[in-house]
């Protein structure tokens, strides 16, 4: 893996100053979860920096980074281009950062959409992003005080409300955030 000072200069080249803010916010924030959680908080930053390295790049670029990122990403995806930083990013994390830990790259493929029966360092990562500090929107804080105290909960939160953010908006929703909701619904006591 190439160092962290070779993925900061490549952050700051690929990203807008307000994105490659946003990366180190999510990284801080879920080190800080992961801590909480007793997981490694050394993947759970490095997840969190590098989770949109690929926002920025093409439509073209991303579904070719998506078809070779070594994750399965369903046609569907194609048909919605906010989605597809997520496997783009596990190409770059592995092509140009030579990142190979599962944990890391999974946790970076599915922050986006979620899936069904995430891992806990998949549910930091995604929640980190949610909740980063420069993020504002109406429930922000229930989701922020859940987080340290039901990560579940927390994350069936976000997922309801970007459920329902897509649908008032017409936009075509991905089954993975509806997966993901529906698995916390069956599984968990919440
Ligand atoms: N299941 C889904 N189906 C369709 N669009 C989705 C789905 N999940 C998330 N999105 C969209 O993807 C985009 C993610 O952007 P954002 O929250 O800024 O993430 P990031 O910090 O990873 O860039 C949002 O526009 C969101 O509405």
């Amino acid at each position: 893996m190439v160092g962290l000072n070779f993925i900061d200069k490549y952050l700051k080249e690929h990203l807008s100053k307000k994105r490659y803010i946003h990366s180190l916010n999510v990284a801080d924030i879920a080190a800080s979860i992961a801590e909480h959680y007793d997981v490694d908080e050394s993947k759970a930053r490095l997840a969190g920096l590098i989770h949109d390295c690929s926002k920025e790049e093409s439509y073209e670029d991303l579904v070719n980074y998506a078809q070779n990122c070594g994750f399965p990403v369903d046609e569907e995806s194609y048909n919605i281009p906010e989605i597809l930083h997520g496997p783009g990013s596990v190409y770059i994390a592995r092509s140009i950062f030579g990142i190979d830990d599962v944990e890391v790259l999974s946790s970076v493929r599915y922050h986006v959409t979620g899936k069904e029966n995430m891992t806990l360092m998949e549910k930091i990562v995604f929640i980190a992003d949610y909740i980063e500090p420069s993020r504002k929107f109406d429930g922000i804080d229930n989701i922020r005080d859940l987080v340290y105290q039901d990560i579940d909960k927390a994350l069936l939160f976000a997922f309801d409300l970007t459920i329902k953010y897509i649908i008032d908006r017409k936009g075509l929703l991905h089954h993975d955030t509806v997966d993901a909701r529906n698995f916390l619904i069956k599984n968990t006591t919440l």
